[in-house]
């Protein structure tokens, strides 16, 4: 009997067989996996998104949200460990994106060929006590090898940096993009949004307002002192004491510490993380569609201040990053705080390009 795309029986479990063992397809190679995306027919047409570190405590959960979106036709799970076990399981959610898995260095290429997004969460997460910047002797290394192989495989994909410290490793994967002649300021992306999601559910919870209600911009980069919200420009428009405002700049700030220090060991954000990933890689995709005014805030090449890198809202357009809108008007305290956001973020960003260009 044949199904409705004219397959006959035996053809149809050998596909459905070649599917339940990812790494018999991988083995396949190119035919094995074209047979993998004939189940996208079915689906909607959509973005073939790939995750870098899938595996992992971010990686995991935005993988599964990511299934879930409708956006996605086809998502490459990558990690150096355990991505048959995850592919595997989330390959069984009755959800329109086929779902490949790439374990190690070697299936780098072939997880990346062909992706309009690659989110990157790969890398070694804080325990208590540590900086972002700790991180940074092991991440470094880690998203530069990810981006040469962006840059030799999907050159023109949409880069969203999760991997910390985000204020040195979007640089790294400026300065790879840049050696490779695949540059593209406005592809490349360090996420913020965590510190958004915290502002707005911090401020609604002060105001006593719905989380949904409240946009607040947050500026600079992500780290400490360089996160820098802007409450005087809140919407809705609201005014805050002195002492509301100093609470609120710390508690943002330190927001992923305080889940650290939480966890006590056990790594770092991860589920508040995956959910703001999949809220940016989700407007990352609305703006290639061509959807109108998807404004969010990201660390990205910037000329609104004399740092190339900055954090600030920007318009997501056909080709990533359509405008970088400047930081409005401040009020006193915010300014103080710009000056000392853009001294750290000075320092994090020189360290990450002299990483990459040694
Ligand atoms: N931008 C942001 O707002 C946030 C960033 N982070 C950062 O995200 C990163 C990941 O955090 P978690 O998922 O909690 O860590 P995790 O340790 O749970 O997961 C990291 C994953 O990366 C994989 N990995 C390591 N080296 C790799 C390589 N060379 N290629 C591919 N995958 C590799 C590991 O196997 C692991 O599965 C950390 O650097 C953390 O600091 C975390 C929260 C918020
Ligand atoms: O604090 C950390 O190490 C992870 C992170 O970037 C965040 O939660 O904002």
């Amino acid at each position: 009997m044949q199904n409705h795309n004219g397959e006959a029986a035996s053809q149809r479990i050998a596909r459905i067989s070649a599917h339940l063992n990812p790494h018999q397809l991988q083995m396949e190679g190119k035919s094995g996996l074209e047979r993998a995306y004939c189940r996208a027919k079915g689906g909607s047409p959509g973005f073939k998104v790939a995750i870098l570190g899938a595996s992992g405590g971010i990686g995991q959960p935005l993988s599964m949200l990511m299934k879930m979106n409708p956006l996605v036709s086809v998502l490459h799970l990558y990690d150096v460990a355990n991505t048959p076990g995850v592919t595997s399981d989330i390959s069984h959610m009755d959800t329109g994106a086929v779902v490949r898995g790439f374990l190690g260095p070697q299936q780098l290429e072939n997880a990346l060929t062909g992706m309009d997004l690659v989110i990157i969460p790969a890398g070694v997460p804080r325990k208590p006590g540590m900086t972002r910047d700790d991180l940074f002797n092991i991440n470094a290394g880690i998203v530069k090898t990810l981006c040469e192989g962006i840059a030799k495989c999907c050159p023109k994909a949409i880069v969203n940096i999760i991997s910390n410290p985000v204020n040195s490793t979007v640089p790294i994967a400026a300065e790879v993009f840049k050696k490779a002649g695949t540059y593209d300021p406005k592809r490349l992306l360090g996420v913020t949004m965590l510190d958004v999601v915290r502002a707005n559910t911090f401020v609604a919870e002060v105001l006593g307002l719905d989380p949904r209600e409240v946009d607040v911009s947050v500026v600079g980069g992500h780290a400490g002192v360089t996160i820098l919200p802007l409450l005087s420009q809140l919407k809705p428009p609201c005014s805050f004491t002195s002492e509301e405002a100093a609470y609120l700049t710390s508690r943002i700030q330190n927001g992923g510490t305080e889940v650290v220090e939480a966890k006590a060991g056990a790594g770092s954000a991860t589920l508040s993380m995956a959910y703001a990933a999949v809220k940016f890689a989700d407007a990352c995709l609305r703006g290639l569609r061509g959807d109108a005014d998807v404004i969010k805030c990201a660390f990205v090449p910037s000329v609104v201040t004399e740092l190339p890198f900055f954090a600030s809202k920007v318009r997501l357009g056909r080709n990533g990053i359509e405008e970088v809108y400047a930081l409005g008007p401040m009020n006193e305290f915010e300014r103080a705080g710009l000056e000392m956001a853009k001294k750290e973020l000075a320092g994090s960003i020189e360290k990450g390009v002299s990483f990459a260009t040694k």
